[in-house]
C-alpha cells in the first residue's frame, strides 16, 4: 500500500465523461471521497446525479488528481492540476501517452510555468484498455475496468531519464488495481506502438468496413448477422476523440497500415485471377494467418487463450429477460465469462449468449432447461 495519509485519499477526477463518470463510480465503489469538474456542466451534473461524485468547488485540495479529459487538453489539464495541487499524485488516462508527455516536459519548461522539473515526479501517465463506443457519463460504468489491462506509464525525460516517483507510481497502480484492473508498466513509446496494433488498427478497420455500408441497399443489410456486428461495433465511436488519438499516434499507427496496404494490394491480385496457380493457396494463408493471430489474443487477466463454450438461451423480448436470466445462472455456480445479446430479426425473441468454461457449459444448459428457459448450444 503506498504512503499516503489516508487510505482512501481524495481523488479529483478532471473530466466527467465515459472514463471520468466510470472511474468515479469505481472508486467510491472503493471507499475514496470522489470530487468532479468539468468544463461541460451538463456532464458534470449528470456525473453526480448518477453517484460518480461531488462537485468540485474550484479550491478544495485533493491528493489524487486523474485528467480524463480529450487527449488535446490533457498535457494543459495535467500541468494545472500539478500547480493547483501542490502535493497531490496527478494522473492521466487519455489514450496516447507519448505526444502527452512531450506536451507536459514543454509545458513544465516554459517560462513562468511556475513548475519544475521535481513537480513531473508526482505525475504518471496511465491508460485503462477498456472503453466503450459511446461517450459521456451517460454510458459510464464503475464496473468498465474489472479484469481489464490498465498500462502504467513511468513519465521519463529524453536527458534526465525517470520522472515518476516510486510513491506516484505505486498510488497509479493502486488505484487501478482499486478498479479491478491488471497492471501492465511500459514506457510511453512501447505503449504507443502496441495500442497502434490492438486498438487503433481495429477502430480504423472497423470504421473502414463501416463505411462500406453507407449507400448498401437496405435488402442486403437485412441480412445482417454477428460477423458483421462483431467487426463493426466500434464504428460507433466518437469521431472526435479518435481524431485525436489517431493524429497523437500517426507514425505508429502508420507503419501497421503501410503493411495492411501490401496485404490488400496482394489479396486484389489474387482474387483478380482466383483459378491461377497459387491463388488458393494464397487465400488459404490470408484466413490461416488471421487463425494464427487471433490465437494470440489472451484471456481476462492475460491469462492464455481459453476457447470457451457457448450456450445460447432464447427469451422474450421484453424488459428484465436478461436479469432473470442470469438470476436463475447464478444459483447454479456456473460463472458466466462473457455474455452478448443479439435480437433475431423479424422476430419478438432475443437471445442472450453466454460464454462458459467448457466443462461446465452442458451441466449449465441441462439446469437452465429444468428452469423452463429454452437453450441452444453452438
Ligand atoms: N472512450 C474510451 O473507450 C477510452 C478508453 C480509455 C481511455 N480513454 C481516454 O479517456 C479520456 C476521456 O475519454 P472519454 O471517452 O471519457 O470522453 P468523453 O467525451 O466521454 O468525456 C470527456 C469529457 O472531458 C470534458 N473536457 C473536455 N475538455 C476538458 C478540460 N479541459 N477539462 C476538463 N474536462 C474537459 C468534456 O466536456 C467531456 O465531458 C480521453 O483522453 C481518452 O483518450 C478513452
Ligand atoms: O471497447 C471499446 O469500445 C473501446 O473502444 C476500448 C478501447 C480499445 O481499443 O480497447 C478503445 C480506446 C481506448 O483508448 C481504450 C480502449
Amino acid at each position: 500500500m503506498p504512503e499516503s495519509s489516508r487510505e482512501t485519499p481524495t481523488v479529483l477526477i478532471r473530466g466527467t465523461g465515459l472514463l471520468g463518470a466510470s472511474i468515479g463510480l469505481g472508486l467510491r465503489a472503493a471507499g475514496h471521497p470522489v470530487l468532479l469538474s468539468d468544463v461541460s456542466a451538463t456532464a458534470q451534473r449528470i456525473a453526480e446525479d448518477i453517484g460518480a461524485g461531488t462537485a468540485w468547488n474550484g479550491e478544495d485540495e485533493a491528493e489524487i488528481v486523474i485528467v480524463a479529459a480529450p487527449p488535446e487538453s490533457t498535457a494543459e489539464e495535467i500541468a494545472a492540476a500539478l500547480s493547483h495541487h501542490r502535493h497531490a499524485v496527478v494522473l492521466d488516462i487519455a489514450s496516447v501517452k507519448a505526444s502527452v508527455l512531450t506536451d507536459l516536459i514543454r509545458l513544465t519548461e516554459a517560462d513562468g510555468s511556475g513548475l519544475s522539473r521535481a513537480d513531473l515526479g508526482r505525475y504518471v501517465g496511465t491508460h485503462p484498455m477498456a472503453g466503450r463506443e459511446r461517450s459521456g457519463p451517460v454510458a459510464a460504468r464503475g464496473e468498465l475496468f474489472t479484469s481489464m489491462p490498465w498500462v502504467i506509464c513511468p513519465a521519463e525525460h529524453p536527458d534526465a531519464g525517470r520522472l515518476s516517483s516510486d510513491a506516484a507510481l505505486s498510488w497509479a497502480e493502486e488505484i487501478a488495481r482499486r478498479l479491478g484492473a491488471s497492471i501492465h508498466r511500459m514506457s510511453p513509446g512501447f505503449h504507443d506502438e502496441s495500442v497502434a496494433l490492438i486498438s487503433h488498427l481495429p477502430q480504423v478497420a472497423a470504421s473502414m468496413v463501416a463505411s462500406r455500408l453507407q449507400d448498401a441497399p437496405s435488402d442486403a443489410l437485412e441480412l445482417s448477422g454477428n460477423g458483421l456486428r462483431d467487426v463493426t461495433r466500434i464504428a460507433a465511436s466518437d469521431p472526435n476523440l479518435w481524431v485525436q488519438i489517431l493524429s497523437g499516434n500517426s507514425a505508429a499507427v502508420l507503419g501497421i497500415l503501410y503493411g495492411l496496404r501490401e496485404d490488400i494490394q496482394r489479396l486484389i491480385g489474387t482474387l483478380e485471377d482466383p483459378a491461377a496457380p497459387g491463388a488458393q493457396a494464397d487465400l488459404a494463408q490470408l484466413i490461416a494467418e488471421g487463425n494464427a493471430g487471433v490465437a494470440r489474443i489472451p484471456g481476462k487477466h492475460g491469462a492464455p487463450p481459453r476457447a470457451f463454450s457457448v450456450l445460447t438461451v432464447i427469451v422474450d423480448d421484453k424488459p428484465g429477460q436478461i436479469a432473470a436470466v442470469l438470476n436463475d445462472v447464478a444459483t447454479t455456480g456456473v460463472n458466466v465469462e462473457d455474455m452478448r445479446m443479439d435480437h433475431s430479426a423479424g422476430h419478438q425473441v432475443g437471445m442472450v449468449e453466454l460464454s462458459v468454461l467448457p466443462g461446465r457449459r452442458d451441466e449449465l444448459a441441462q439446469a437452465l432447461n429444468e428452469m423452463g428457459w429454452k437453450v441452444v448450444q453452438s
